[in-house]
């Protein structure tokens, strides 16, 4: 288990370059096993979990060459199918949520596509109902074997495109029926599709190998079937949660920063939402300014003067991932703000960690909080914690660099799944932080 050790209370100042969104770069990765023809991929970030996935691509027979820095060539032009009823495969495939996308290409390439329960965050219950729903709408046989948490789609005889309306805008579940569906026969139409920036540069990319796909950005996606596809070159986001991250990072301590290159126009409610909170954010070309809040941020009303109340939904609402994130940063605003996080039912119970560091938060039940800001006035104490999920663990970090004193993270491999070399982008702003194991 690893550890952080970090010195709070200081403030930081400096540049900040975001790395590739981890969400996209595990849906790209599963993408290029549609096609027998080369595909590069610029900008994956270098996290745990998109090395688990290449890592299991390499298993699965996928030659892979690295050009330079977050830039790669696959080519799935001999895949060695048998590895999907290995001990190894069970293992690499429940590794990470991500490993679930290889489903759907799998399928529409070969006729069968198997995977062991994903791994992920453990943030409450997270069904796969929508993935498997789909694939059985384009005309799948599926298999779940109880004992070894193993599920399994085939079609021998290729798949039909259909009509579809999804139950749940599930974000990993649409990537894989659009994977799926893109080699089908005739038109699949999905609606109550997701419409994630991940999954609007998962359509470019496959549009740009040859996919007839329309309505990329809605939650309408008509899909024409072809017969093949073939190779690419694509360029994946810079990680708007590692951006709203640094945003909540740059207030809580105080810190002017500039988050460079971070594609402004993908990033939807997250600037408008972090201001909700009274935090100033500048635009400068592409790049969001967050000047020093020395006399702190103060929480917005209503039109009608009621409290403040920031929620998550399927985009274009606010992302639930950056919600841990806005809920640190309110215990040191000027008033109260209530944070409702709708889709997941275990992810703010993190909080009990940020009341032991003197934080004002009543947990209302395990979706909603309620947080009276401190307005600096007091500063939270340090303390010795464990980071229980990626977005937690952040949270975390970002309340021990705001904290007074020494505070320990455990389990920091959390934080390693989703943010590329925290602790030397961290130190390069002047954060004082170490790993100590
Ligand atoms: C690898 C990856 O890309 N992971 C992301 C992906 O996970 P993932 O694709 O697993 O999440 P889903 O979109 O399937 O669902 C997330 C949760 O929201 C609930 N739900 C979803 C849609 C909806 O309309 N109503 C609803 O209640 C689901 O029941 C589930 O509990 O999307 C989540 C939701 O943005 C993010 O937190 C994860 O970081
Ligand atoms: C929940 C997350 O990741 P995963 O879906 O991989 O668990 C996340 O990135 O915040």
């Amino acid at each position: 288990m690893g550890t952080f050790q970090i010195e709070g209370g200081h403030q930081l100042q400096g540049k900040i370059q975001p790395q590739g969104a981890k969400n996209e770069a595990l849906q790209i990765l599963c993408a290029v096993l549609l096609t027998s023809e080369e595909v590069r991929i610029n900008n994956i970030p270098d996290i745990i979990d998109v090395n688990k996935l290449i890592g299991l691509l390499e298993n699965l027979g996928v030659k892979i060459q690295k050009l330079g820095k977050g830039s790669y060539i696959f080519k799935s032009d001999a895949l060695n199918l048998d590895y999907l009823q290995s001990e190894q495969f069970k293992k690499d495939g429940s590794g990470l949520r991500g490993s679930i996308m290889i489903v759907g290409p799998l399928l529409s390439r070969f006729g069968k596509g198997y995977i062991p329960k994903p791994g992920g965050d453990k943030i409450g219950r997270r069904r796969l109902d929508t993935h498997f729903e789909g694939f059985i709408n384009l005309g799948a046989s599926f298999r779940y074997n109880k004992e070894e948490r193993f599920y399994g789609v085939e079609a021998p005889n290729g798949l039909k495109g259909k009509y579809m309306l999804l139950e749940e805008a599930s974000v990993t579940g649409t990537a894989n029926i659009v994977m799926a569906a893109v080699m089908a026969e005739g038109t699949t139409t999905i609606y109550n599709a997701a419409c994630e920036p991940y999954l609007q540069q998962l359509c470019k990319m496959l549009n740009s190998m040859g996919a007839k796909i329309g309505g990329v950005g809605s939650n309408l996606l008509v899909i024409e079937g072809v017969t093949e596809l073939g190779g690419c070159e694509h360029t994946i986001l810079p990680d708007m949660i590692e951006i709203g991250s640094w945003i909540g990072l740059a207030a809580m301590t105080k810190s002017e920063i500039t988050i460079t290159n971070v594609r402004w126009e993908m990033l939807g409610l997250i600037p408008t939402t972090f201001k909700k909170l009274g935090i100033t954010i500048e635009r400068r070309g592409d790049d969001i300014f967050i000047p020093a809040h020395n006399d702190g941020y103060e929480v917005q009303s209503f039109i009608d003067g009621s409290i403040m109340n920031i929620s998550d939904a399927p985009w274009p609402g606010f992302t639930p991932d950056l919600l841990s994130i806005i809920l640190v940063v309110a215990t040191q605003a000027r008033g109260s703000v209530l944070i409702h996080q709708k889709m997941f039912e275990s992810r703010l119970f993190f909080v009990d960690k940020l009341i032991d560091m003197g934080a004002k938060i009543i947990l209302c039940d395990p979706h909603r909080a309620t947080v009276i800001g401190h307005d600096f006035h007091s500063s939270l104490k340090a303390t010795t914690m464990t980071s229980p999920d990626i977005r937690a663990g952040i949270s975390l970090l970002i309340a021990a660099l705001s904290a007074k004193g020494t505070s320990t993270i455990h389990n920091i491999e959390q934080i390693d799944r989703g943010y590329e070399d925290i602790e030397a982008r961290l130190k390069s702003i002047g954060a004082k932080i170490e790993r100590i194991a």
